[in-house]
């Protein structure tokens, strides 16, 4: 199998505009939903990822791997890095492009293992927007921000509409937000943005 790099965006894209209402640059941001396995703060055994918005189409997320996300004995499982990248690229397209979207397409490089006790440092970036589509690339770094890289993702994020969640949510889910709105976060989308 060819490591050669394919081109990334493989289509012609325009660089993404940051929403108006995007957070400043050195925002920390809260957790987007309660349960997410992301970045949820009641969601047990979940990543539990921090992110801060960096400047220019950039946002930087980090956790450290705990005894939960093992796949063998002291190293992550490459699926729950997956799932990581899948959270940190997420936040970074909701919340500098301030619209709904859902990845379509998540493509990740193991290039280290990742033992417990690591904390990865995410640096995911808006790379290119063409009509829905969104494209984001991350690097994960072991330890620090310029640590060696760990981990390698990008992916296509399709914009949707809001009622996209409601056609599709479980319904007691979906109950449960709308009686305690704080278990998302703070900062609602527009719904015509
Ligand atoms: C602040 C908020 C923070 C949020 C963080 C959350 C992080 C976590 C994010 C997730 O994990 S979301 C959950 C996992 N993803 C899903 O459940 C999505 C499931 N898939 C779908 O619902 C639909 O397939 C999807 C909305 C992605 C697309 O369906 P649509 O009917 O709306 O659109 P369509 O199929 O026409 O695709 C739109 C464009 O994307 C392209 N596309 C869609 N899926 C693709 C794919 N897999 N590979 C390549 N291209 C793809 C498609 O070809 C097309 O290109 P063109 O506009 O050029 O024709």
């Amino acid at each position: 199998m060819s490591r050669a790099p394919e081109p990334w965006p493989p289509v012609e894209t325009d660089l993404p505009q940051r929403h108006a209402d995007a957070p400043d640059p050195g925002t920390d941001l809260p957790p987007h939903y309660a349960h997410c396995f992301g970045c949820g703060d009641q969601a047990e055994d979940g990543l539990h990822l921090r992110a801060t918005v960096g400047e220019g189409h950039t946002i930087l997320s980090q956790f450290t791997v705990t005894e939960a996300h093992q796949g063998a004995p002291g190293l992550a499982h490459g699926g729950l890095l997956a799932c990581a990248f899948d959270e940190a690229l997420g936040t970074t397209v909701g919340n500098l492009l301030r619209s709904p979207a859902v990845t379509a397409k998540l493509e990740t490089s193991f290039l280290r293992p990742v033992p417990v006790g690591t904390t990865l440092f995410i640096d995911a970036h808006l790379d290119g927007i063409a009509g829905r589509k969104i494209y984001v690339s991350a690097d994960g770094r072991l330890d620090a921000p310029d640590g060696p890289i760990a981990v390698r993702a990008r992916a296509l994020f399709v914009l949707v509409d809001l009622s996209h969640f409601v056609t599709h949510g479980r319904k007691e889910d979906l109950v449960a937000v709308a009686k305690d709105p704080s278990l998302l976060s703070h900062r609602p989308f527009e719904i015509n943005p």
